[in-house]
């Protein structure tokens, strides 16, 4: 944890391989997650950066999720949950329950495993938020639907059936629906957990196209198991491991040239 902390000032102050980070988002520190009795996230110190792809990879069960989790306060939905220590997000604590969770997560979107439409259009789907905050003017809502879509890569496909269930789309197309659900409220930041892990190839494909297309207009933290997909999208690597994190560093780093054993050896299929 001494060399995290030592390698998070560099990344405050400086310069890692010749590229100048971005300024936190997120600033986690000593962060603390009981389940119970579960320790599931272990003195964290962390920085979620301004418009980079975050990867948050490790083992099945070291914390990755419930990490994610915290950033848009959703883990406060399990019972018996303690947290200490501090979590930030431009530079507000949103540990201290006086932040109302609503304000946080409409700027914080969400991705998960499973695409989660709701039982509506696509059309709806996408307007749904929109209409939440207040957006009524069909022509508007009409112009925030169609870029969401254009954005999420999806309209082409769906233009010619935006009135009909969004239950009728294929899998990828459904992530990516979701993608655009959260692109038309205009989020700051997209927490994504495994959001291709129940895709085919052609589909994650999609998706990731789709991450690099949005990636500088908006943050995102990924959560994913698939090491390639990691090296591919992101930009800086989070590597967690019961509950720890053991490194984080710009991703080429991680994936060529590791500080930790631990890295190299969960990276390299050696356990995990
Ligand atoms: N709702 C919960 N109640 C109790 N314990 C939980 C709950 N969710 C997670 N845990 C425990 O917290 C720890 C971290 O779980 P978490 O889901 O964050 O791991 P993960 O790295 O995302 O795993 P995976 O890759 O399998 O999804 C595990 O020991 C898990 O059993």
């Amino acid at each position: 944890m001494t060399l995290l902390i030592d390698r998070k000032e560099d990344v405050q102050f400086g310069v890692m391989e010749n590229k100048s980070w971005r300024k936190p988002v997120y600033e986690t520190h000593g962060l603390n997650l009981w389940y119970g009795t579960t320790h599931a996230l272990k003195n964290i110190d962390l920085s979620i950066n301004e418009k980079e792809v975050t990867a948050i990879i490790g083992p099945s069960g070291c914390g990755k999720s419930t990490y994610l989790k915290t950033l848009n306060r959703m883990v406060e939905m399990v019972p018996n949950v303690h947290i200490s220590g501090s979590l930030s997000f431009k530079g507000e604590n949103i540990l201290d329950k006086s932040m109302p969770v609503e304000l946080l997560r409409s700027k914080v979107g969400m991705v998960f495993q499973k695409p989660n439409p709701f039982p509506k259009s696509i059309f709806e789907n996408v307007a749904f938020g929109p209409k939440i905050h207040g957006i009524r003017n069909k022509a508007m809502l009409e112009k925030i639907v169609q870029e969401s879509l254009e954005k999420a890569a999806l309209w082409d496909e769906v233009k010619d059936r935006l009135h009909t269930s969004a239950y009728g789309l294929s899998g990828g197309q459904q992530q990516r629906l979701c993608i655009a659900r959260c692109l038309a409220v205009d989020p700051e930041v997209i927490l994504m957990d495994e959001p291709t892990s129940a895709l085919d190839p052609v589909s994650t494909l999609k998706v990731e196209e789709l991450i690099d297309s949005i990636k500088n207009d908006v943050t995102i933290a990924i959560v994913t198991h698939n090491m390639q997909q990691a090296a591919r999208i992101s930009d800086r690597t989070a590597f967690f491991l019961n509950g720890d994190v053991i490194e984080c560093d710009a991703t080429s780093k991680i994936f060529n040239n590791p500080s930790d054993k631990l890295t190299d050896d969960y990276i390299n299929g050696r356990f995990g």
